[in-house]
Order: C-alpha cells, then structure tokens, then sequence
C-alpha cells in the first residue's frame, strides 16, 4: 500500500495585490485587491515505503507548498492527499510522530542550547523510550560526527555542523518519511557530500522514506532515483532519473581523443560540439545513431587514441527537459 498517495492535489493562495507609495499603502488598507496564485495544480503521485524521491522544479514551481501540505502545516485546496493513511492537517499529531521533517532555511533546534539539549526535548515531546533514544542519539552521533559540537550551543555551529544536528533531530524518534525542503541549500561541497551520504545510508539500511526538494541536481543523483519534476504547479515529468536520461538519450556525447590536432572536424553522424585540439567532443546526432557509425565515417586516417560515449549529465538532462517541454508520463 502507498505511504503517501496525492490525487489532483491543488493548493491556490490568494496575494493582496500591493499599490505602490504611500497613497496607494493608505487606499489598500480600505479595499483590498487580490490575486489568486495557484501554487499547485492538480499534481497526482504515489509513494511506496522506502522510496527515496526528489521534488524538483524552479523557484517558485509550487516545491515548498506540496511539503507543507504532506506535513499537515497547509492544507490542500482540492483534491486529496494521503500519508500514512491519512489526512494530514486533520491528523497533525498522529502523524508528526510517524514523519520528520526538516526545512533547510528554517531551525528547529533551540538556538541558545547546546544541541544536546534540543534532542532531550525531543525526546520528551515524541515520548521515546529512553533505551531507543540513547541507541539513536549514539548511532546519530556517530554516523553524522557531531561527538566534537553536541554540547555546543547552537548558535556557535557552522551551516554544515547545524544542518547535521536538524537532521538527526528528526531521525531521533525513528520516523517512517522524512521530509527535506532544500536540505544542502548553502552547504559547502564537503558538508553537501555528508549530508547525501548520510540521507542515502538511512534511506538504504533503515528503509526510512525520503521526500526532498531541492534545486541541486546532484542532490537527486546521489539519493533520489525516483524524480518528480514540478513547474508552475504541475507535474511536468514522474519517473527514474535513468529512464529521464534515456528518453532523452539521443543527446549521448561521445569525446573522441587524438594523439595530435587532427584539426576542425565535420560529420554528418554526429555534432562536433566542444573542440579541445585534440580532444573533441560530439552529439551523437540521432538515436540510432552507434559509436561505430561514428569511426566509419571518421575514417582512419586519424591518430584516434580513444573514444568514451559520456551520458548527458543531469544538468543538460534537466535543460533539455525543459527545452522540449516534454509532457509527463512520455518518459519509458
Ligand atoms: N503563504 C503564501 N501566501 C501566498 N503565496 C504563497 C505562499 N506560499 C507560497 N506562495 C506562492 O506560491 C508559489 C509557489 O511557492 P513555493 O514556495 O511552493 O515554491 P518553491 O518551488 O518551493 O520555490 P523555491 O524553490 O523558490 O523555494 C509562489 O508563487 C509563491 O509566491
């Protein structure tokens, strides 16, 4: 069964519109003009338990508003959204205990505590059986390497040491799902590479559900294989990272690496598209189109040393998508 099922889920805010300077600050406290901003738009998926599944789009694309609403902190316009069986804005206590959450850009740990302290309270407020808490807090600890800060107040930490603490405070009381809005937004790459490490091994050995959103490719890379492309409030693309790739696979580069210049090369095969001297880099121009189309066409008169077929990175995957406008549902 779905540990989090969304049907035609929309969430629509209404903005008051702004009048500029002071007269129109003065006119907008009488009569107020709004606009609707539908932040999402009838967005459809399910989640099975142990899924780990990235919420991608750009700013503004509705990311944030669909946590907030599987938390149970906004509630849906329309539609119906279920997590662990439930509803849950009507089931917000229930459910907290059964989900953790973090928000990258928001603290819930008590700034002027160390950050043992914080976890204490969490302790009292889930209610964790003190045996669990002291084997979660040791494995936390460890795993996360916060033995050399646990006992600093929070606000001493650098953004890596805190985000580590936020996380493990949500893992604390074993939670089913956890939710990550922009979990590595402003880390440094080395912190970035713990956190993901970290979401992928509790995710892998723990079976723990994760939901993140994020902005950061490499984010969905390292954790994610499933992908929920959002934009403007709607699902633009629902499936694995690899089968986003292959449905967009024709764009396969293949870097060919002479042991001289060879000098510029033009093929009707493929797209020469990076020209390093020796080292040039082409699309391959079709689907269809194999490796050894390629060297037929290029012939040997060339002092080839090597050929690497590279997969499109994620970031030009994502472009492309995005270019094409590809519907949801056309990837395999
Ligand atoms: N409380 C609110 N009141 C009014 N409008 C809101 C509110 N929260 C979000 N919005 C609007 O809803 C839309 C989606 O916002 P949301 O924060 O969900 O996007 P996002 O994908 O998380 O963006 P970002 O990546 O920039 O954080 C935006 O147009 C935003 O201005």
């Amino acid at each position: 069964m779905a540990i989090i099922s969304a049907q035609g889920v929309e969430k629509t805010f209404r903005q008051p519109k702004r009048q500029s300077g002071l007269a129109g600050a003065i006119r907008s406290l009488f009569s107020r003009d709004y606009t609707e901003v539908r932040a999402v738009n009838g967005i459809s998926f399910t989640i099975q338990p142990g899924e780990a599944v990235g919420y991608l789009g750009p700013n503004g694309a509705g990311k944030s508003t669909m946590i907030k609403m599987m938390t149970g902190i906004l509630v849906p316009t329309a539609g119906t959204l279920s997590v662990l069986g439930r509803e849950p804005h009507s089931n917000r206590i229930t459910n907290a205990a059964e989900i953790g959450v973090v928000f990258g850009q928001r603290s819930q740990l008590w700034w002027d505590l160390p950050v043992r302290d914080s976890f204490d309270l969490n302790r009292h407020i889930y209610d964790i059986p003190t045996p669990r808490f002291a084997e979660n807090l040791t494995r936390l600890t460890t795993m996360l390497d916060m033995g050399g800060y646990i006992d600093r107040p929070v606000r001493q930490l650098s953004l890596g040491q805190r985000m580590r603490a936020e996380i493990a405070m949500a893992l604390l009381h074993d939670p089913k799902i956890l939710f990550l809005d922009e979990p590595t937004i402003g880390l440094d790459v080395v912190a970035k590479d713990v956190v993901r490490k970290f979401l992928a091994e509790v995710n892998r050995e723990r079976g723990t559900t994760i939901i993140l959103t994020t902005h950061d490719l490499v984010d969905i890379e390292e954790i994610c294989p499933r992908l929920i492309m959002v934009d403007d409030g709607k699902l633009l693309f629902d499936g694995e990272l690899k089968h986003l790739r292959s449905a967009l696979g024709s764009r396969r580069r293949l870097k060919l690496e002479f042991g001289t210049d060879p000098g510029p090369i033009t093929l009707k095969t493929a797209h020469l598209v990076t020209d390093e001297g020796a080292a040039k880099h082409f699309l391959l121009d079709s689907e269809q189109t194999s490796i050894l189309d390629v060297l037929t066409e290029l012939g040997s008169g060339h002092d080839l040393k090597d050929v690497k077929l590279e997969e499109p990175d994620i970031e030009e995957v994502i472009r492309t998508f995005y270019k094409n406008k590809v519907q949801a549902g056309v990837a395999p």
